[in-house]
C-alpha cells in the first residue's frame, strides 16, 4: 500500500483550431492515503481523464508534481495499474494467460505466475473461464478479467477511468459490488474516474469533485465495507451523501 500525492498539478494542451494554450488542470492537489479509494466526479471536460492520464504517467504535466509513496513520477511504471472503459484483453490469450501476462513480463516463473492468476480469478469468481478466451465472454466478464489482470501486476496505485460505463446496468451493480469486496481484501490505493454519483458514492472512501480543472470539494464517505447495494440503495446516509454530491457536480 503507498500514498498518491498530487502537488499543484497544472496542465496546458495546445488546441490547434484555436492556435493557443488551453488549461485543462489549473491547479490541483490531492493526497490519497495508503489503501484509500478516493473517486473523481465531475462534469464532462472538468479534467478527470487528463488527471488520470498524469498519474499513470502518459502524458507529461506541465506543471506541480506527483509522488507515489514520496517518488516523482515521470512516465509509466508497474507500480501503477491502469483499467479504462475499453481496453483490450489479447484475444489470442486465454483468461488466465491475459492475468498471468503481467507477472510474467516482471519475469515471474510459469507455475507461480499461473498460480497468481488463479488466486486472482477465484477472487472475481472467474475460476471456470481460465481457460476460455476473451471473444468467449459477456462484456462483464471481459471487464472483471481487465480488473484482475490489473491487479495481478500487484500496483501500488490502481487508475480506473470509467471502467464499467460500457456494461448494463445489472451487471455493473456486481461489478461494483465485487470491486468493493476485492478492494477490503486487497487494499490497493484506487483512483476511480466515473460520471455517475452513485458509483462514485458506492465504491469510495472519499468523493473529490473536480470543476473547471481544479477541486471544488472532497466529501467523505464514512458507509462500512463491504457495500452491497440491497441495503445501500435505501440508506439514509448513501442516500444523503449522493444527494450532497450530484448538488455539488451540478454546481461545478
Ligand atoms: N489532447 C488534447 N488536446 C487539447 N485539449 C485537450 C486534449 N485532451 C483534453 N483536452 C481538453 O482538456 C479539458 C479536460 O479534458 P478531460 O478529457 O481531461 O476531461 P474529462 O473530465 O475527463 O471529460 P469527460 O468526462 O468528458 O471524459 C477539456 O477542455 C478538453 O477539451
Amino acid at each position: 500500500m503507498k500514498s498518491l500525492v498530487l502537488k499543484n498539478l497544472q496542465k496546458t494542451y495546445f488546441d490547434p483550431y484555436a492556435g493557443s494554450q488551453v488549461t485543462a488542470i489549473r491547479d490541483v492537489s490531492l493526497t490519497v492515503q495508503p489503501g484509500e479509494f478516493v473517486s473523481i466526479v465531475g462534469p464532462s471536460g472538468c479534467g478527470k481523464t487528463t488527471i488520470l492520464n498524469m498519474v499513470a504517467g502518459f502524458l507529461p504535466a506541465s506543471g506541480g508534481e506527483i509522488l507515489v509513496d514520496g517518488q516523482p513520477v515521470h512516465g509509466p511504471g508497474p507500480d501503477r495499474g491502469v483499467v479504462f472503459q475499453s481496453f483490450a484483453l489479447f484475444p489470442w490469450k486465454t483468461v488466465l494467460e491475459n492475468v498471468a501476462f503481467g507477472p510474467k513480463m516482471r519475469g515471474v516463473g510459469r507455475a507461480e505466475r499461473e498460480a497468481i492468476a488463479r488466486e486472482f480469478l477465484e477472487l472475481a469468481g472467474l475460476s471456470h473461464a481460465a481457460d476460455r478466451y476473451p471473444n468467449e465472454l459477456s462484456g462483464g466478464m471481459q471487464q472483471r478479467v481487465g480488473v484482475v489482470r490489473a491487479l495481478a501486476n500487484h500496483p501500488d496505485v490502481l487508475l480506473m477511468d470509467e471502467p464499467f460505463a460500457s456494461v448494463d446496468a445489472q451487471t455493473r451493480m456486481t461489478l461494483q459490488e465485487e470491486l468493493t469486496r476485492i478492494w477490503q481484501e486487497r487494499r490497493t490505493t484506487v483512483i476511480f474516474i466515473t460520471h455517475d454519483v452513485a458509483e462514485a458514492v458506492f465504491l469510495a472512501n472519499r468523493v473529490v469533485v473536480l470543476s473547471k480543472g481544479h477541486v471544488l470539494t472532497e466529501i467523505e464517505v464514512p458507509l462500512p465495507h463491504p457495500r452491497r447495494w440491497d441495503a445501500l440503495m435505501e440508506d439514509e446516509q448513501f442516500k444523503g451523501l449522493s444527494a450532497l454530491v450530484l448538488q455539488k457536480v451540478r454546481s461545478a
